[in-house]
């Protein structure tokens, strides 16, 4: 649990975070979003104190975060930035050892965990371990990025736009891949991004901030159906609402019983998934079927339409 109460900072006669107080829960992604220079970066590295706030606190799993000492800081919380910030001179194997090689692990131990991160992350750390980091594409830097930032088995995990660098095809695989190692080592993420559909994408809530301001701070369909300023309306694109509250949740939660012809979507699908899927083609039904490949039933038009409407 990261407890941020009262945060705030200022440079000089300019006030960048003012009085942020939000409270993220264990093994969530919470994702901070709003205009440039609204003080999003700010706020996340005041969190492993990078910067240090002009007052407020911040509390990890209830331990004011000043009486940690900095290895520890490192420990529990990764960092990944976006351009990955990568040591050009260290090999990649290198690279994702940097945080326990300063927590004095041994070598033993430190090879199974370049080698399960790799692994992890599809590279082979036969073929890739040895590289230098101009030696990969893009998308394979920023993947050692995380491992890197995931060398030390953190408890929570910042990222800086990690994605911003990428093409839409390997930005979404990034955040899929993310999801999966997030559910996997039970991480707690914090992001930050610019991208209002990989905040929909991610997120168990989001923070919005505006000039420096938590201005709404609630789950992703929360935040749909009631944006609290018109400055959020505005962020999530009021004509974008409809399909952002269809692309959070899965055609199992829509399914209807009966019958549908034609190609059948899965049930993990998400319901803007199947509304495409359904314009594409015309019907006005969709078969569904389970993980186990049988139908379970339909997702209709008619039922994501009533799904994709606002409050009256
Ligand atoms: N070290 C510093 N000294 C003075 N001002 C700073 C410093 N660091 C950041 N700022 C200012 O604080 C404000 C918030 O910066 P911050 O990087 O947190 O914004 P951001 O929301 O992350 O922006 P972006 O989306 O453009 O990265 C900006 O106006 C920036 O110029």
């Amino acid at each position: 649990m990261i407890e941020i109460e009262g945060i705030s900072k200022r440079y000089g006669e300019t006030t960048v975070v003012r009085d942020v107080s939000l409270t993220i829960a264990p093994r969530t992604v919470t994702v901070i979003v709003g205009t440039s220079g609204s003080g999003k970066t700010t706020l996340l590295r005041i969190i492993n104190r990078l910067v240090e706030p002009t007052s407020g606190t911040i509390k990890l799993d209830g331990e004011d975060n000043r009486s940690l000492p900095d290895y520890e800081l490192r420990r529990r919380i990764g960092y990944a930035i976006q351009g990955h910030g990568l040591f050009p001179h260290r090999t990649v194997a290198q690279n994702i050892a940097t945080v326990p090689t300063l927590l004095g692990w041994d070598r033993a131990r430190i090879e199974a965990k370049v080698n399960e991160l790799l692994t992890l992350f599809q590279l082979d750390p036969v073929a890739f371990g040895p590289r230098y980091p101009h030696e990969l594409s893009g998308g394979q830097q920023q993947r050692v990025g995380v491992a890197r930032a995931l060398a030390a088995e953190p408890k929570v995990l910042l990222m800086d736009e990690p994605f911003g660098a990428l093409d839409p095809i390997i930005r979404a695989k990034a955040q899929d891949d993310l999801l999966a190692i997030q559910k996997h080592f039970e991480t707690t993420i914090v992001l930050v991004t610019h991208d209002m559909e990989e905040a929909f994408h991610l997120a168990d809530r989001i923070a919005v901030m505006d000039k420096g301001e938590v201005v709404q701070y609630a789950t992703p369909a929360e935040m749909l159906v009631k944006p609290a300023t018109v400055f959020v309306e505005s962020l999530i694109g009021a004509g974008e609402r409809p399909f952002r509250l269809l692309a959070i949740d899965t055609v199992a939660d829509a399914v209807e019983p009966g019958v549908a012809e034609g190609e059948a979507i899965a049930s993990s699908a998400s319901q803007r998934e199947a509304l495409s899927m359904l314009l594409w083609s015309g019907r006005k039904a969709l078969p569904v079927v389970g993980p186990d490949g049988a139908v379970i039933g339909k997702v209709s038009l008619d039922g994501l339409a009533q799904r994709a409407a606002g409050p009256t």
